[in-house]
């Protein structure tokens, strides 16, 4: 059963036609990759479905519901949290109160909601860092924080946006790990990342946008000897390479 559907879905800023016509959706109890070049259009859909932002055409659907309009706190609130690509937790804060933010949604008094958030601060290894304040901790344990942060809301589909960026391999495969556990546990994962070994074996399927547009969606295997994909990545590659150059 799709949990999250776009269904035709075109966004404009001004003139610039951001995501044209996309349709694709994510099926409970599946891990998808969102993958495309630099400027793809991959953040502006995160945006649309966690309700940061309506459709300029077109209808996206969660858990069965028409969401326009609902705006980012009712979809939180219906199932459906989001991370940033650039982690921003309370600084100042401690790492348990940090997650505590989330816990709070759907527990009112402090107490559960502590519980609730010591509970995540052990799923997500940071058992021990609860009195951490949070600015001081490791790229790794802030990338870790992110999802704790959105794992608090205790969500039915997480939009993880680039948590394996700058990570090394060890720290990459923790967070494989702690993304496949979080499946086995019932929660759906739409992903947004930049590491194609790592995204290529953690998706079920992977979609690919190129210029707002989906160009390629299937198994990972397929994808990556898309000929569609490799021009859209080995182009995007090569635009990049003159840039350097003339600079
Ligand atoms: N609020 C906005 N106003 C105007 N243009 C925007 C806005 N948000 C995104 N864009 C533009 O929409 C296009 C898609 O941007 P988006 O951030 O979604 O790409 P992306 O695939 O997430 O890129 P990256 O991998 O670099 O993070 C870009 O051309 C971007 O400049």
């Amino acid at each position: 059963m799709a949990l999250l559907e776009y269904r035709n879905v075109s966004k404009r800023f001004g003139g610039l036609r951001a995501i044209d016509n996309v349709s694709f959706s994510v099926n409970a109890g599946e891990i998808i990759g969102l993958i495309g070049p630099n400027g793809a259009g991959k953040t502006t859909l995160f945006a649309l479905a966690s309700g940061f932002l309506d459709p300029t055409e077109g209808e996206i659907h969660f858990d069965g519901r028409h969401t326009h309009g609902m705006g980012a706190p009712a979809l939180c609130a219906a199932g459906l949290s989001r991370t940033f690509q650039i982690v921003r937790p309370f600084g100042d804060m401690t790492v348990l109160d940090n997650i505590m933010v989330g816990a709070f949604l759907h527990h009112r008094s402090r107490q559960d909601a502590r519980r609730v958030a010591e509970q995540v601060l052990n799923r997500v290894g940071l058992g021990g860092r609860g009195d951490t304040i949070a600015r001081t901790l490791t790229l790794s344990g802030r990338k870790r924080l992110e999802v704790a942060k959105a794992l608090a809301t205790q969500p039915k589909l997480l939009l993880l946006d680039e948590v394996m960026a700058g990570l090394t391999a060890v720290e990459t495969e923790e967070m494989l790990d702690l993304i496949q556990g979080l499946r086995r546990d019932g929660i759906s994962v739409l992903v947004i990342e930049h590491n194609m070994q790592a995204v290529m074996r953690l998706s079920d399927r992977i979609v690919v946008i190129h210029h707002g547009q989906k160009i390629s969606e299937g198994l990972p295997a397929a994808v990556a000897s898309d000929p569609k994909v490799i021009s859209a990545y080995l182009g995007d590659a090569h635009s990049k390479s003159s840039g350097a150059a003339s600079a």
